[in-house]
């Protein structure tokens, strides 16, 4: 409910306007999916995006869910006061250190995000910024490996078999 309230304003970057609370909620069904059932990785795959896509602070995560769970969403949350590619570049670094509970959220973002991408573009999109998330998604899983053979087998078939449209074209 906590996350529902915080994106409830929000909306996806497809034409449909989707939205965007049912992202997290995607994200920890690809979890729950991959046979992940730790409370605390879960409750952070439901708030992944709050601190850095609303008001929410670290503080209202730590008093309502506990440390352990704020630490995780930390550490899946980039500071959007720098620039995008300084933040891609940085999410790249963070992930090969990250823990375990944020390496499995990771993981599950990216799914969910590269599925999207497959069932539709982002508004105002090129099929080159398709192709350059793939691509950056590819370094930052990479940076996850060895978590859960599950998303990563998941993952690893999307990135052979995968392909989006664009303007009626499927390009893959
Ligand atoms: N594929 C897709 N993504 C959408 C859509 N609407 C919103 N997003 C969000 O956009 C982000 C990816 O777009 P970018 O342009 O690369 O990221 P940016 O907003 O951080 O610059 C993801 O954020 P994120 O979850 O924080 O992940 P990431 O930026 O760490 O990958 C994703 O959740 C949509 O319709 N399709
Ligand atoms: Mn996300």
């Amino acid at each position: 409910m906590f996350a529902c309230e915080k994106h409830s304003d929000q909306r996806r970057k497809d034409p449909e306007q989707t939205p965007y609370i049912n992202h997290p909620i995607g994200v920890a069904s690809f979890l729950v999916e991959a046979g992940v059932t730790d409370l605390v990785t879960l409750q952070a795959a439901l708030l992944h995006d709050t601190i850095e896509d609303t008001d929410t602070t670290p503080q209202e995560i730590t008093a309502l869910f506990g440390e352990a769970v704020c630490r995780v969403v930390l550490e899946c949350t980039d500071d959007m006061a720098l620039p995008p590619s300084e933040r891609k570049r940085i999410q790249v670094r963070k992930a090969a250190s990250a823990s375990y509970d944020a390496k499995l959220v990771k993981l599950a973002d990216k799914l969910y995000n590269l599925l999207d991408l497959c069932r539709a573009v982002p508004v105002g999109w090129t099929p080159r910024r398709v192709q350059a998330y793939f691509a950056w998604s590819k370094q930052v899983i990479d940076c996850c490996a060895g978590t859960s053979p599950i998303l990563e087998a998941r993952l690893n078939y999307l990135f052979e078999h995968g392909t989006f449209t664009f303007n009626g074209m499927s390009i893959g």
